[in-house]
């Protein structure tokens, strides 16, 4: 996941793109950049950081215009450390198109090399989103063959993408002189909203990952863009919208609802809020049939994405809620850090906990997810030591047992704590008494219940199912070798990331 923003204006749009960037940072820590289209020229920054850190005041100045895109990086493909694999993009034929993308292409290599031989055209990162860029020149430049683009020839465009990108997309360009274009994949993977304001000159667009990025600047989210559907803008503000896959079937990922998208936010008409309540309510009842011999005094989040299920596990068993661990809110999300050391650090720089609600306590501790094992095996040790006499710790989602390649950066199995195990044996790594995890029907059933049109997910991490029917063992295989090559390791300061994981399991094992 990153987050995504695409804006047309009447006037500047520098602060509003930051702005709702800021209310993505959630989405991506690693690097940010914005490009602003001023008449016929593009401005661009980007840098690795924080959006506060990246953006200065004179970055700012440089970014006149008053149509523009924006990006926050949580890297999937390519390096972490990489400033030139920060977004957006920029190529200069056809036209001219700068781009940015959520999602994580899953034949991006074969795309590179087809791209190299066939079209000559040459990519200059490992970043799947600028191979997304050069495909999208590519139908561009064959779409209008030397003409004028009009919106019919930009979504015939579009359509010609889809018909050669595999994986998860949610994307939005600008395109020199025409105006924004946005779309994402047929499956409808990673989330695009699309929202508008009213101004003396008539309706304004924009365009975001998540709703709470169009309403925290005063925009009124309209609605979700389709799966495979195309969204363009031009430069008077007419709206120009189009399905162009063949087969569109919207799959949306569960993990946004468990844990990736911030709880005011609303996804396929689910307020994230309100499905992570459900999925507490949920919890619950699986607690219930399964703590016998436990007497539970607590129940107590890890800040920040387990509260809202925390407090439903707590109303439902009728046991005291407590918030026994402190955040420090000057540390970001330690799940997207690139890197098991760094992300093993700052779960002790995060969370402290007091003793006054652990002593003597046999303690519920809640968490949205268990993916690596890194919080949860701090948190119980934490725990215990503050005086914990038992400690049971649940699970709002299902044991998250396969990668995922659809832009949540966790490619490798041996990185996962659930991987090849029984929950006995997660149980004894993590060295809480008892682990309870959510069942896979149920997490969907949470979401379902708050919309019940929703059919389908993508759940791959939980149940193995790729929905895009290219992943298979060897491409699994393929994706651990690479990610555990030497100069991918030294790269996120990961270095030896799988390694580092598996040490850390043993050494939890052994101890
Ligand atoms: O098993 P792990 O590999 O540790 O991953 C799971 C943990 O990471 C996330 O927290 P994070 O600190 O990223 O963000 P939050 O503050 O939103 O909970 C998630 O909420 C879990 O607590
Ligand atoms: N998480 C994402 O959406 C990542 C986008 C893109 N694959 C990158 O690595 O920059
Ligand atoms: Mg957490």
């Amino acid at each position: 996941m990153c987050g995504i923003v695409g804006v047309v204006s009447s006037s500047p749009v520098n602060q509003l793109i930051y702005d709702s960037l800021l209310l993505l940072q959630h989405r991506g820590q690693d690097a940010a950049g914005i490009a602003t289209a001023n008449g016929n020229t593009f401005h661009m920054y980007k840098a690795n950081g924080m959006v506060r850190d990246v953006f200065r005041t004179r970055n700012m100045r440089g970014l006149p215009g008053t149509t523009g895109i924006g990006q926050v990086r949580y890297p999937t493909a390519g390096s972490a450390s990489s400033e030139e694999e920060a977004q957006p993009f920029y190529v200069n034929a056809p036209f001219g198109v700068i781009l940015a993308h959520n999602g994580n292409l899953t034949n991006s290599q074969q795309l590179r090399e087809e791209m190299f031989r066939r079209d000559r055209r040459h990519i200059n990162t490992h970043s799947d989103t600028e191979v997304l860029l050069n495909v999208l020149a590519d139908e561009l430049q064959r779409a209008s063959q030397g003409n004028v683009l009009d919106p019919a020839t930009i979504f015939k465009a579009v359509a010609g993408a889809h018909r050669r990108l595999r994986g998860s997309y949610a994307v939005v360009a600008q395109i020199a002189g025409y105006g924004m274009l946005s779309f994402r994949d047929p499956f409808g993977i990673r989330p695009l909203c699309l929202g508008s304001v009213e101004t003396p000159t008539g309706k304004e667009w924009m365009v975001a990952s998540e709703s709470v990025a169009l309403e925290g600047i005063g925009y009124k989210m309209e609605r979700d863009v389709l799966p495979g559907e195309a969204i363009f803008v031009d430069l008077e503000g007419n709206l120009h919208t189009q399905q162009c896959a063949d087969n569109p079937v919207l799959t949306p990922c569960i993990f946004e609802y468990v844990y990736l998208a911030r709880p005011d936010s609303c996804i396929e008409g689910v307020p994230v809020y309100d499905a992570r309540l459900r999925m507490g309510d949920y919890l619950a009842e699986k607690i219930r049939r399964v703590v016998k011999d436990i007497d539970i005094d607590v129940v107590m989040p890890i800040p920040d994405s387990s509260r809202p299920a925390a407090m439903q596990v707590a109303k439902v068993l009728n046991v005291p809620y407590r918030e026994g661990f402190f955040k420090n809110r000057y540390v970001g999300r330690t799940f997207i850090m690139p890197g098991q050391a760094v992300r093993r650090k700052s779960v002790r720089q995060k969370l402290n906990a007091m003793a006054i609600e652990f002593k003597d306590k046999n303690v519920l501790i809640v968490d949205d997810s268990i993916v690596r094992g890194t919080t949860s095996f701090e948190i119980v040790q934490m725990a215990r030591d503050a005086g914990a006499k038992k400690v049971i710790f649940a699970s709002a989602a299902p044991p998250v047992k396969f990668p995922n390649v659809y832009g949540i950066d966790m490619p490798t199995r041996g990185e996962l704590v659930a991987y090849g195990r029984t929950d006995e044996e997660i149980a004894r790594i993590i060295g809480a008494d008892l682990l309870v995890y959510q069942d896979v029907e149920d997490m969907k059933q949470a979401v379902r219940d708050i919309n019940p049109a929703l059919d389908q997910f993508e759940a791959s991490c939980f149940d193995g199912h790729y929905i895009t029917g290219d992943i298979d063992e060897a491409y699994l295989d393929s994706l651990e070798e690479a990610r555990n090559a030497p100069a991918a390791k030294s790269d996120r300061d990961g270095a030896g990331d799988h390694e580092r994981s598996q040490l850390h399991l043993q050494r939890a094992v052994q101890e």
